[in-house]
């Protein structure tokens, strides 16, 4: 079974081999981690010149060699030609992260369906069992987590770091902590009103406690 983390990709180069459908949907979910995007194709779909013409990536409009592989973190191979992805896996460095589309034994790691919601990421691995299911569960959870937690998670982090600020006593935090993450309070919307209050009250049953001691 697979071990399921979230890379940082902000700033490291990722190559992408192919410039097909399957391709463009990676690049997409890679933009999205701010990875800095490398293409190698001899041709591509729509999406990928449009985003090569904007400069959000690079597309190197020629077929793959060796060396396009250099001063990669993470590689894919999504041409549609098995040799070709196979002679892509074959040149990486066993430092570089590899993912071969049409070969889930060849891959380093493989890509789940997502849903993200501002810092909110829901991911659905099949271990390539059932990529249509990965997809249909997503869908789903789209429409379970929708818009709305965007905002919300941002809230979150705003009042973790004035908790974690304000708040001394780790069991009062955890109940805090707890308190602003049930869907009740999400689903009231008035998160600052209620924050405040919360931490009134922590604040005033403090003071009592320093007043009994
Ligand atoms: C989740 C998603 C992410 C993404 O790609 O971004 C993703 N595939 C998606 C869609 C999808 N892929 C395929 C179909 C057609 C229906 C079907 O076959 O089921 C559909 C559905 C559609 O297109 O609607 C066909 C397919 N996929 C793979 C093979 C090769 C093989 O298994 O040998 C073949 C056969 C090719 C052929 O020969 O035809 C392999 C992989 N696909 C994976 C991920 C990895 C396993 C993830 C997992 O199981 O959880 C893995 C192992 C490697 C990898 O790509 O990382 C994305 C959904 C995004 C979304 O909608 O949210
Ligand atoms: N993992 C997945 O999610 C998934 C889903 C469906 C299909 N697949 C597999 O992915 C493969 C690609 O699918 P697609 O629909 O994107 O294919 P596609 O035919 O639309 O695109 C193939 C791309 O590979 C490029 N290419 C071919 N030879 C190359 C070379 N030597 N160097 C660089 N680029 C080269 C082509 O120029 C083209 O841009 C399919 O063959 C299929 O096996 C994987």
């Amino acid at each position: 079974m697979g071990y399921p983390i979230v890379l940082h990709l902000r700033g490291r180069r990722a190559v992408v081999v192919g410039g097909g459908k399957v391709a463009a949907r990676k690049v997409y979910g890679l933009l999205e981690a701010e990875a800095d995007v490398v293409v190698i194709a001899p041709e591509a779909v729509p999406d990928i010149e449009a985003l090569a013409a904007k400069g959000e990536i690079v597309w190197r409009k020629k077929t793959f060699a060796e060396d396009d592989l250099a001063g990669a973190f993470l590689v894919i191979a999504a041409t549609n030609d098995r040799n070709v992805n196979e002679a892509v896996a074959q040149a990486a460095t066993p430092g570089q992260l590899v993912n071969v589309v049409d070969d889930p034994e060849r891959c380093d790691f493989h890509v789940p369906a997502v849903v993200r919601r501002g810092s909110l990421t829901i991911a659905v691995s099949t271990e390539g069992a059932s990529p249509a299911l990965a997809r249909r569960i997503r869908r789903e959870l789209e429409e379970q987590y929708g818009e709305e937690y965007g905002p919300y998670l941002q809230f979150l982090r705003k009042a973790r770091d004035i908790i974690l600020r304000e708040m001394a006593d780790d069991a009062a935090r955890k109940q805090l902590f707890r308190a602003l993450a049930a869907d009740s309070f999400r689903q009231r919307g008035r998160w600052d009103e209620e924050l405040a209050q919360l931490l009134a009250n922590e604040k005033e049953r403090n003071g009592e406690r320093g007043r009994e001691s």
